[in-house]
């Protein structure tokens, strides 16, 4: 083995400077396949793909060479470890083609699905179905969205996706790892990963339940005991959401004090006449106004805010890209004006502001201290541009009341997408886990995603479902090979974040009321963290803003306290019990 660290340190320039040409090559073949679905567009990103392979594939042999034990630099050593995992370049070149061409044609499937009605209209998942799942209240009428879609979409990705698990897990154990699930888990570098997921599980799961209970009485006081039962699952099409993953579209049905502040900023969006532009406009300050970096000029010029109405077919799932040129940073959304998107705006926003902060890092380290973190740096923004108080400020909101009973509103809508989300967010990739290591087998798929659904989510479906379905498909990550902990990580770590910036900008008062809007303390907290990339294992990451390396569920809980007490009176109040007991109790068909 090598041993020569100048000579290693010579392999990376010569890496870092002609990875950035052919990541590059391979990002613009990419957005425009993304940006116009066609044949032509497909096999030239195919083409650019297997070149990427072949680079990195020549570069991790080379890495592979040197014993880095003796290094000095840590950099050079954590670079060369890095490399050495080549992934999919580990394929031998027939199954490397096949493997991207399952890739590419799954999350095609999915993007172009729609579901049409008899009369011949036919409805895509954005903005159309997610419309009817978010406002319809009609029991059958979100059936035909829901069964639509899982029929449309996840069904025709089974196949595929068996030949992806293997495709899949080949590669991940040419590369040393048991599986790819194991793979997916060594990016966050923690050998206590899984139990310290369970141990945050167990802890935020006694919330979740008074909000299942919670939610659960309001439903059955809307649809009645043929379709809700108080000791048992909740049917999954009635939550607001096509993956019940956010509640808060049923914030109508479940607002505590219907007199007292309203939460939501979509009608005086509409009415103000905001757009997609607006809505990254407002997130743009937001950031600049914390002394953190404005979006360049071409971020503007490039992007994708709104869906093509030129008849191109687009993956309108959100996404940011960046070019790995230093200078090209994009988004790709189809925007809807509703608050909903207002915040998925700031998650977006907050990729990019990443990508800033750590662009003239070695392309190695153009990532995020984990997965979770580059989910969070957003959400942690949306944070402060969702309380009352801001809102008001930016004039989405009239009425602003400082007063218990608008508290609760307000906790209550933060609720139904954080403290709702946080089972989905985890069971997601328990699903995959399992699937990857085998104890989930194909011909279980189906099955085991909806004991998963119904353990953690306490869900059932609104039909009997079969192995000739595959609903875990009918969700964009699975079909697009995007993993998921991520956001439950991301979830728990981004009210760690939110609590230690509120320290930073001297607020005072309870957490939920925090706005750091204009705070340079809390942006240079956060903005250091992201220059870092992945340039430091991310525990120090964590330190620098929390001031311990550790997760943990304790801010988020601080966060929702005078939630969880409100919860808890009303539960017992009416006499409601906290999970699903009577777990095979089915909601009447009509058909
Ligand atoms: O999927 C997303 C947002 C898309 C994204 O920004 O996370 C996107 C997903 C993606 C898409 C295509 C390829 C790879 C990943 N991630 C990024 O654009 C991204 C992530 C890391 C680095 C750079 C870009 N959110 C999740 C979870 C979520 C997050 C926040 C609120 C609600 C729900 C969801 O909608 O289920
Ligand atoms: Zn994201």
């Amino acid at each position: 083995k090598n041993t020569d660290e100048l000579d290693a340190k010579k392999l990376l320039e010569e890496y870092n400077s002609t990875a950035e040409v052919v990541w590059n090559t391979y990002t613009e073949a990419s957005w425009k396949y993304n940006t116009d679905i066609n044949e032509a567009n497909k096999k030239e990103m195919l083409e650019r793909n297997l070149e990427m392979a072949a680079h990195t594939l020549k570069y991790g042999e080379k890495a592979r060479q040197y014993d880095t034990a003796d290094f000095q630099d840590a950099s050079v050593k954590r670079i060369i470890k890095k490399l050495s995992d080549i992934e999919r370049a580990a394929l031998p070149s027939a199954q490397l083609e096949e493997y991207n061409t399952l890739l590419s044609n799954m999350e095609t499937k999915y993007s172009v699905a729609e579901v049409c009605r008899e009369n011949g209209t036919c409805h895509p998942l954005d903005p159309d179905l997610q419309k009817i799942i978010a406002e319809s209240r009609d029991y059958d009428e979100l059936l035909f969205a829901w069964k639509g879609w899982r029929d449309a979409s996840g069904k025709k990705i089974r196949q595929d996706y068996m030949r992806y698990v293997e495709l899949a897990n080949k590669a991940a154990t040419l590369n040393g790892h048991s599986d790819n699930g194991a793979f997916w888990r060594s990016l966050y570098e923690t050998p206590t990963f899984e139990e310290d997921l369970e141990m945050l599980w167990t802890e935020l799961e006694p919330l979740y339940k008074n909000l299942h209970a919670y939610v659960r009485r309001a439903l059955y006081n809307k649809y009645g005991s043929n379709y809700i039962n108080l000791k048992g699952p909740i049917p999954a099409h009635l939550l607001g959401n096509m993956w019940a993953q956010t509640w808060s579209g049923i914030m109508d049905l479940v607002m505590p004090y219907p007199h007292a502040t309203q939460v939501d900023a979509t009608p005086a969006m509409v009415a103000k006449g905001w757009n997609a532009t607006r809505m990254f406009q407002e997130s743009d300050s937001f950031f600049t106004s914390l002394g953190l970096l404005p979006m360049p000029k071409e971020f503007w010029d490039k992007s994708m805010l709104e869906k093509p109405s030129d008849g191109r077919q687009v993956v309108c799932h959100a996404s940011a890209w960046d070019f790995y040129n230093r200078k090209d940073f994009r988004i790709k959304q189809c925007t809807v004006v509703t608050m909903d998107d207002l915040i998925t705006v700031h998650h977006e926003m907050g990729h990019v502001q990443y990508f800033l902060q750590y662009k003239d890092q070695p392309v190695s380290f153009r990532d995020g201290a984990n997965p979770g973190f580059h989910e969070a740096i957003g959400d942690v923004l949306a944070l402060s541009v969702s309380t009352p108080k801001h809102l008001q400020s930016i004039g989405l909101l009239d009425k602003v009341e400082n007063n218990q009973e608008s508290d609760i509103n307000f906790l209550m809508s933060m609720a139904l997408d954080k403290i709702a989300f946080l089972p989905f967010g985890y069971l997601m990739d328990q699903w995959r886990w399992k699937v990857f290591d085998g104890r989930i087998p194909s011909t279980e798929y189906n099955k085991e995603w909806w004991n998963l659904r119904m353990k953690y989510q306490g869900l059932c479906p609104p039909v009997t479902r079969t192995e000739e379905d595959f609903d875990p498909g009918a969700k964009f990550h699975i079909p697009a090979n995007v993993p998921y902990v991520r956001y439950f990580v991301s979830f728990v770590i981004q009210f760690q974040f939110q609590k230690a910036l509120c320290d930073a900008a001297k607020h005072v008062g309870p957490l939920h009321t925090c706005d750091i809007y204009k705070s340079k303390e809390a942006g240079k907290l956060l903005g250091d963290v992201m220059k870092l990339g992945f340039s430091k294992p991310w525990p120090e990451a964590m330190t620098m803003i929390t001031g311990q390396p550790k997760m943990s569920a304790q801010p988020l809980m601080e966060y929702f306290k005078p939630l969880i007490q409100w919860l808890e009176e009303q539960n017992n109040k009416n006499n409601d019990i906290r999970g699903w007991p009577e777990y095979d109790w089915k909601p009447s068909t009509n058909f």
